[in-house]
């Protein structure tokens, strides 16, 4: 069995603004491995993120990134970052842009930029600034990586991108997962990215990781059951997410322990269903 290494390691982290509280966070992204991060909007993805980057400055915890914790700027070199990067540069042009950050990147790989910008159908000459929202994200994924990172910190990278781009910058994601030695923590809000591409889901709610799962974990143990009543003990068993009377049906994230219940309170179970991805995501950022 291969060893797992931490690429990422969050202890104890917080910051707080006026409003709003983020963390203590405690979490880690294994090598080989892709952790999305869902959550309603407001519930401090990007904050996270900033906070990674050493963009924002915490209030407390630590971050340590291939094993060491971050000092100076030398652990960038292997860390690639969409979002709000590129802003205090958006009067330039693509290609001015690109010469800029090859040359801060000792192993900016020049082939994979052509490559990408003609797969993706980027203008290098169009300046960053006018370019429409969802070519700037598709900017920002090239740029992310065509320096041989070995961490991507994606924060809604395909948000306003077209289907077709959507669909390549998902190839280009499972092929950069390729050799088992990279990881990626992508901060979605689709389902779908979370199926095709994700290992474990973090939960975010209100600055708070309110859940973390393996994905296997949610299609084995996430269920609803049609049952012939709800009684209190049902009502209120923590592995119940949530109830309903009429018809009488429970959702539960944890299947054999409530059919196990179910048969001790002599329920009956009329049917139990497996939960698609959408509704789990829905159940746990919702209740
Ligand atoms: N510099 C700041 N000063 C004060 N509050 C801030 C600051 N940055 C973020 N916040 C607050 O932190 C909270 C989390 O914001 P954040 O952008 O991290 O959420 P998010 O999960 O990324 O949302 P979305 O899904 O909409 O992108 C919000 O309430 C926001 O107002």
């Amino acid at each position: 069995m291969k060893m797992q290494t931490s690429i990422l390691k969050v202890k104890g982290l917080k910051k707080s603004f006026k409003r709003f509280q983020l963390g203590p966070f405690n979490f880690t992204v294994e090598q080989g491995i892709v952790v999305g991060l869902v959550g309603a909007n407001g519930s401090g993805k990007s904050t996270l993120f900033r906070l990674l980057m050493n963009i924002m400055k915490e209030d407390a915890g630590e971050i340590h990134v291939f094993g060491e914790k971050r000092t100076g700027d030398e652990w960038k070199q292997k860390v690639g970052f969409a979002g709000e990067m590129l802003g205090a540069y958006d009067f330039l042009t693509i290609h001015e842009i690109k010469n800029l950050i090859s040359y801060w990147y000792s192993t900016w790989n020049e082939e994979q930029f052509e490559n990408m910008i003609k797969r993706y159908r980027i203008d290098t000459d169009e300046k960053y600034e006018k370019c429409s929202k969802g070519t700037k994200k598709k900017v920002d994924f090239i740029f992310t990586l065509c320096h041989n990172p070995s961490l991507l910190l994606l924060d809604e990278p395909t948000a306003g991108v077209d289907i077709v781009s959507q669909r390549k910058m998902k190839e280009d994601l499972i092929q950069f997962m390729d050799d088992g030695e990279k990881s990626i923590l992508l901060a979605t809000h689709t389902a779908e990215e979370i199926n095709q591409l994700c290992d474990e889901i973090i939960v975010l709610d209100s600055g708070q990781i309110r859940h973390s799962f393996n994905k296997d974990e949610i299609y084995e143990n996430f269920g609803r059951l049609w049952i012939s009543h709800v009684t209190d003990t049902m009502k209120n068993h923590p592995n119940v997410i949530y109830c309903e009377q009429n018809p009488p049906q429970i959702i539960t994230n944890h299947l054999e322990t409530i059919e196990n219940i179910l048969k001790k309170e002599q329920i009956t179970i009329n049917q139990v269903q497996r939960l698609l991805m959408e509704e789990v995501l829905e159940y746990l950022i919702e209740y």
